[in-house]
């Protein structure tokens, strides 16, 4: 098993990384790839971490050593927020990073599975299908948003309200990756119940936690910690799904689903080739039900800025 992370030397590339050399399966390789100069010292940094899974470090230049005979690709390369930014406000520099590095993916590894990290994923995720369309290598079962931090926060949030252990809380989380296209299904969170009041402050507090986090950091950046660990997650379930596990993560996939957009998150059953069954997310409280037609424009809007991004 190969895993490239493009962007490595990044925040959330570093963290990212880190847990990688330490969780996937021995015999793995693990290619770190950004065009910050420091890349290889932070590759030779985790390569002294006594586990067997080799590290290589690629500048620049080297994009084609890092891809080539890739299974995995993740890419939090570009640029996060800062205070008063919204997600959206990253594209101008961000859609042409994540457009180059797919780009090299559909020459270098065109069968491989990839999570997009880098935002604004409503709208990146749809810039990297398109490429892959134009270079004729897309296959909708390997394009992955990565959504998984939404899931995460979701899960401690409703742990921390309700006096759980966050391990045995499980909270759906369906829509996009921004306000209010993140949608927590809490109707569905199993054991637990809400008052309408909780339901509607907890709705909220996922829906700008990242916000929440760019706003402490005061200008030093977004999460990082907290996505290392997701994207390892979401990492480390696909490894599982393509080794013969069943897994099932929440993941901004295309879906075909004309009521809904074009790419939506959805619990998505993994396994050796990505997508192996995009499940239903089941019934809407009407709370939910309203608060997804009411997004749902939005969403739709973003992915199709993507499509004209690629395409014009
Ligand atoms: N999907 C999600 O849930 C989340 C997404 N993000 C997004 O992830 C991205 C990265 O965030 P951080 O790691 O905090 O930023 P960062 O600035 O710490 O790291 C970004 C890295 O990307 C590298 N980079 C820039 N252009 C590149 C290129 N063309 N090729 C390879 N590497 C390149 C930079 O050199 C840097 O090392 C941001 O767009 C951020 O908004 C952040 C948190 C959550
Ligand atoms: O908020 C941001 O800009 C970074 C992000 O996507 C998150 O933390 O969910």
């Amino acid at each position: 098993m190969k895993v490239a992370v493009l962007g490595a030397a990044g925040g959330i590339g570093q963290a990212l990384s880190l847990l990688l050399k330490t969780q996937l399966p021995a015999g793995s390789e693990l290619a770190l790839y950004d065009v910050a100069p420091v890349v290889p010292g932070v590759a030779v940094d985790l390569s002294h971490i006594p586990t067997a899974v080799k590290v290589t470090g690629h500048g620049k230049e080297e994009l084609e050593q890092a891809l080539t005979g890739t299974d995995i690709v993740l890419i939090p390369a570009g640029v996060p927020r800062k205070p008063g930014m919204d997600r959206s406000d990253l594209f101008n520099i961000n859609a042409g990073i994540v457009k180059t590095l797919i780009e090299g993916v559909a020459e270098h590894c065109p069968k491989a599975c990839i999570g997009v990290i880098t935002n604004p994923v409503n709208t990146t995720v749809a810039i990297a299908a398109e490429t892959l369309k134009q270079k004729g290598v897309y296959d909708k079962n390997k394009l992955f948003g990565v959504t998984t931090l939404d899931v995460i926060r979701a899960e401690t949030f409703v742990a921390e309200l309700k006096d759980l252990d966050p391990a045995n809380v499980h909270v759906p989380v369906i829509g996009g990756h921004s306000g209010t296209t993140i949608l927590p299904l809490l109707s569905q969170v199993e054991g637990v119940s809400f008052s309408d009041e909780e339901v509607e402050k907890l709705t909220h507090r996922i829906q700008n936690a990242g916000t929440e986090v760019v706003e402490a950091k005061a200008g030093g950046g977004s999460a990082t910690l907290s996505m290392g660990q997701a994207a390892a997650r979401f990492c480390l379930s696909l490894v599982a799904a393509m080794q013969g596990e069943n897994v099932v993560e929440y993941t901004y996939v295309q879906t075909d689903d004309s009521d809904d957009a074009a790419f939506f998150s959805h619990p998505v059953r993994l396994g050796p080739n990505g997508v192996e069954e995009i499940l239903p997310y089941g019934n809407l409280s009407s709370f939910e039900q309203k608060a997804k037609d009411d997004m749902l424009e939005g969403l739709r809007g973003d992915i199709q800025i993507g499509v004209e991004f690629v395409n014009s």
